[in-house]
């Protein structure tokens, strides 16, 4: 049986077939025993596009266990060097099949091709060098100890994998998540279990055969396919022979997710919800700040955890900016992913349309003026059945109402004037949220305090999203637990052992 089409093009007309898809256990591509399978739809018309092989415990054992071995063979007795060496190979294998997981990861999330071609995929081969850098460049601690003797001691700091990790990724942005976290963890001398998104299985699948074309010892990469609770989410993470867990995705699962790791005492590196605000000062470059709010809060169809859904604008150029950022909303153009006359693409699914929806129903019981969209956008027939909603924006909800609190991952935003710069400070902190901001404006000085003040882990000052990969990524509040990037992955990928030589 094809369990994964190595040859063919995603093809993401509407005649395409039903892809085939397992897991990757051991460096080969396998069902299910238990023969259970689940199928993906298509965001763009809710065709079923994949048939995934959904794994059990006998295939969470397995891919453990392949990557228990794998620590135990050939890839744990490389040097930092060896390592180094395959996963630029990696990286260059990623670039080489850049068409394949344009279109993959396309197919599974209907995005544009240009989010995927500037954005998303080309991190996938950078998350795989940035730390292949960092590990051959980071220096350990030494200690020098005087002993009463005389003779003293020396005292200096290995870095030792964790051992198996496991990675629990997201559905936003797959293949950038995912490489996010298996890039340091195998720079760090790890091995992997990753459990895609049920959403999102493609590129994860796709990316087992780049580690065979480049001669990943077996093992070192697996990926078991499936969901959440009672699944191979659950299992993998319950799994007393994982390590260590990392993992993006929404706050209540991360709350799950650390209780099955409490078993076993393994340490856990959490990305998860946000509730995020953009500052607009009135001072700001306003064209910059309507374009940068515009891509905050409606990129990926505002399914970007870094984006902004509540947006607090200075009073004087609150009635202007909500115009501006209005026109550009209703410019949008949907249509598929390689639709050239097309800018904009659906939600992930229909269940987390059904999700965006209420809230969009919930803003107006709440009060909210909508200023545009609010509903589900006409569609060409071919197109009618997928799971398209308008970018939306509302003013005029108080601060309490559940649409400013609580998180909607869509493509909308809220947005209130405020009149003085420690107000708009006081409503960005008020949120158990805490992972990014993004503040307008030309007055440095107001921009570095006003950075110093917004509880987050990242804070943007007239930029969003622009990512340099050696920083701490990572959400304060209910917005994560750790950091990562540069070298603040090797915290969490890496035990340090001390050891304490007597001269
Ligand atoms: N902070 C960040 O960097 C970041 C980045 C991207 C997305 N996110 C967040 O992710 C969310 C959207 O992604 P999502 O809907 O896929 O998140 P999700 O939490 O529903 O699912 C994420 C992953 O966890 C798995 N899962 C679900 N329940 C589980 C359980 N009990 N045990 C083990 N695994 C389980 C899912 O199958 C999936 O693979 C949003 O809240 C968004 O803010 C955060
Ligand atoms: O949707 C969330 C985006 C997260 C981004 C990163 O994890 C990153 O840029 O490394």
């Amino acid at each position: 049986m094809a369990l994964q089409n190595t040859s063919r093009a995603h093809d993401l007309s509407p005649s395409a077939g039903v892809r085939q898809i397992g897991n990757f256990i051991a460096g080969a591509f396998v069902p299910a025993a238990s023969g259970r399978r689940f199928e993906k739809r298509s965001p763009l018309d809710n065709r079923v596009i994949s048939s995934i092989a959904e794994a059990g415990h006998a295939e969470v054992d397995a891919a453990v266990g392949a990557a228990r071995a794998a620590l135990d063979g050939e890839w744990g007795r490389m040097s930092t060097e060896q390592r180094v060496s395959l996963l630029y190979a990696v990286a260059d294998e990623i670039t080489r099949r850049f068409e394949d997981f344009v279109e993959a990861e396309m197919a599974d999330t209907g995005q544009p091709r240009h989010v995927m071609t500037n954005a998303f995929i080309p991190r996938g081969a950078a998350n795989f060098k940035v730390f292949a850098d960092v590990i051959k460049n980071v220096p350990t601690e030494a200690f020098q100890m005087a002993t009463p003797d005389g003779t003293g001691a020396l005292n200096y700091a290995l870095r030792v994998p964790k051992g198996v990790v496991g990675v629990v990724c997201p559905w936003n942005a797959p293949f950038m998540l995912m490489t996010w976290k298996v890039g340091p963890a195998l720079a760090c001398g790890n091995t992997v279990v990753v459990k895609p998104s049920e959403e999102t299985p493609n590129t994860a699948t796709l990316l087992g055969e780049v580690m065979n074309a480049v001669g990943m010892p077996k093992g070192v990469y697996n990926v078991i396919h499936g969901f959440g609770p009672n699944s191979a989410g659950e299992f993998l993470t319950r799994h007393p022979g994982v390590n260590a867990i990392t993992f993006t995705g929404e706050t209540r699962t991360g709350a799950a997710i650390m209780k099955a790791a409490s078993e076993g005492m393994r340490d856990v590196s959490f990305e998860l919800g946000g509730k995020n605000a953009g500052l607009v000062f009135a001072d700001c470059d306003f064209d910059a700040a309507v374009d940068g709010i515009f891509r905050s809060s409606f990129l990926n169809s505002g399914q970007v955890c870094l984006g902004t859904e509540r947006v607090y604008v200075e009073r004087p150029l609150f009635e202007r900016f909500v115009a501006a950022l209005k026109a550009k909303a209703e410019a949008v153009r949907f249509g598929r992913p390689d639709d050239p006359s097309a800018n904009y693409g659906p939600l992930i699914s229909h269940e987390h349309r059904a999700k965006v929806l209420s809230y969009y129903k919930k803003a107006v019981e709440e009060g909210a003026t909508v200023v545009t969209g609010g509903g589900v956008p006409q569609m060409p027939q071919d197109l009618a059945e997928g799971a398209w909603v308008e970018p939306t924006i509302w003013i005029g909800l108080p601060d309490t109402a559940a649409v400013v609190k609580e998180e909607i991952f869509g493509p909308c935003c809220h947005i209130r004037p405020f009149d003085e710069e420690a107000e708009a400070v006081t409503l960005a902190n008020a949120t158990d949220y805490g992972l990014a901001t993004t503040i307008w404006t030309t007055n440095l000085a107001r921009a570095h305090r006003v950075a110093a003040r917004i509880d987050v882990g990242i804070a943007w000052v007239n930029s969003w999203f622009l990512r340099d990969l050696r920083t701490a990524f990572g959400g304060a509040r209910q917005s994560g637990i750790g950091r990562e990037g540069g070298v603040h992955s090797l915290e969490f990928y890496t035990e340090l052992r001390n050891v304490c030589v007597k001269l």
